[in-house]
């Protein structure tokens, strides 16, 4: 077996609430990255990848388990790693060459040394000439030659990137994913293993030689595997689209149980797996849902995931949530790879505006708790109305703050949509739908 430059062992990251509680972000992992190998961390948003990174490069403590740098452990240990950050984290009012030299000024390098250093990593990643600019005197796609060039300077063992592409237009991007891959194969820089995050699948199919998938609530590990395809993978070829397929395959199946409660550290139970009651709500708009279903019936009710982002020019995040709640409304199933609309879908896809209300209203009722229970309690409530602290409390057990946030907006927003109750954002309570508008005629006539 080769050896680990870094290897986590059982990593696992919560973080503490308000209440005793806490929410558990990665969930225990074993994970290692070893000499030679470029490998990309996806997931959808939420589901840990920076949260993993910063722990596998020492920034951030795990609450429980360990990460070894060459099987010390970090705390004792002297890790050679860099960063390349999507937002570039340049110094303003540094120079690009003050701005590449800074990390050799902070290891206390002799001034001749780190600039011979510094002028020679320019001149690797194509900055030579732009010494003396300011970083906002730069492009997007230079800023990020910079943060590439402050990551190499210090000839990091590991090289880390968290999305170093996204931020870029789409040519520039593709333009630097070719650079970096050249500098890799051609060991021209002495980096020993690359660890990418991405949102982005094809970037991952394209750059990585393994390739680890999140899933979320709490994040861990979907798949895990090595691509065997070599360099230069061809984007339009078979094994790569099935490849790419294949992941979106994953990222799109319904969350499965997870296999064991952690039950670790410290004595407190951990949260994660527990509160499974809760489907997590895609955070999709019903317009969104209204148009990937019409678009199905339009291509015979069935579209190959992969063309569909590809053809709506839309990033996984953004399609995936619209995929994820017309399956959870049972809309849609998602089977080998390829979107297939359902009888109800195709009703839906086929109905005038009010049956389309009828039919979400109606599945929305059966396959989503969290509506159902507000329905239930404004019936149940002599006032029909109900706090939204109520709820809050209850997704408060499962989610972060901000994700119990996201959930009851979602939540609002599909209830208004299907017209099962409405929400009163002064008072914060939800209300009957036509509870609303009754309270709002007293006030009228008052203002005659
Ligand atoms: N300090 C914190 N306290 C509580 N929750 C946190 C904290 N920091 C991060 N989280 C939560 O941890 C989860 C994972 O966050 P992280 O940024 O690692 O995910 P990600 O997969 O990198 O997301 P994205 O792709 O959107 O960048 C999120 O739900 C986030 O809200």
């Amino acid at each position: 077996m080769q050896t680990s430059i870094i290897r986590a062992e059982q990593i696992e990251k919560y973080y503490a609430q308000p209440s005793e509680n806490r929410i558990q972000v990665i969930s225990p992992t074993d994970l290692s990255i070893v000499p030679g190998q470029i490998v990309a961390l996806l997931g959808p948003s939420g589901s840990g990848k920076s949260t993993l990174l910063r722990m596998l490069t020492g920034l951030s403590e795990p609450s429980a388990g360990q990460v070894y740098w060459h099987e010390k452990p970090v705390a004792t240990a002297d890790m050679n790693v860099s960063i390349v950050f999507q937002s570039f984290a340049l110094f303003p009012w540094l120079t690009v060459l003050e701005n590449v030299e800074a990390p050799l000024k902070a290891r206390g390098m002799e001034v001749a040394e780190r600039r011979r250093r510094t002028l020679a990593i320019l001149d690797t990643v194509g900055l030579d000439g732009f010494q003396a600019a300011y970083p906002k005197e730069l492009s997007g796609g230079m800023r990020q030659r910079v943060g590439f060039a402050r990551a190499l300077v210090v000839e990091p063992e590991v090289l880390f990137m968290d999305e170093p592409f996204s931020a870029l237009d789409v040519l520039t991007a593709e333009n630097l994913r070719s650079e970096l891959l050249e500098l890799w194969q051609k060991k021209t820089i002495p980096t020993q293993a690359i660890f990418l995050v991405t949102h982005n699948i094809e970037e991952a199919v394209l750059l990585a030689d393994r390739i680890i998938v999140l899933g979320r609530n709490p994040g861990r590990v979907r798949t895990d595997f090595e691509v065997g395809l070599t360099h230069p993978r061809d984007r339009k070829g078979p094994a790569f689209h099935q490849l790419v397929d294949y992941i979106y395959k994953v990222l799109t199946q319904p969350e499965e149980q997870p296999p064991e409660l952690p039950q670790t550290n410290g004595g407190q139970p951990v949260r994660a797996a527990i509160h499974k009651q809760y489907q997590m709500l895609p955070h999709a708009r019903p317009g969104g849902v209204a148009g990937l279903l019409e678009l199905l019936e339009d291509h015979s009710g069935k579209y190959d995931m992969y063309r569909l982002a590809d053809d709506l020019a839309f990033e996984i995040d953004h399609l995936l949530p619209i995929v994820d709640a017309a399956q959870m409304l049972g809309f849609l199933t998602v089977t080998e790879g390829a979107a297939v609309i359902s009888p109800l879908g195709a009703e839906y896809a086929n109905s005038e505006i009010l049956r389309q209300k009828e039919l979400f209203r109606e599945s929305a009722i059966e396959h989503v708790l969290l509506l159902r229970q507000i329905v239930r309690a404004i019936e149940a409530k002599s006032d029909h109305t109900v706090s939204e602290d109520f709820f809050h409390d209850m997704l408060d057990e499962q989610f972060t703050e901000e994700e119990t946030i996201r959930q009851l907006e979602t939540a609002v927003n599909w209830g208004r949509y299907a017209e099962l109750f409405d929400f009163d954002a002064s008072r914060r309570r939800f209300v009957q739908a036509e509870k609303l508008h009754a309270q709002a005629e007293p006030f009228v006539e008052s203002g005659v």
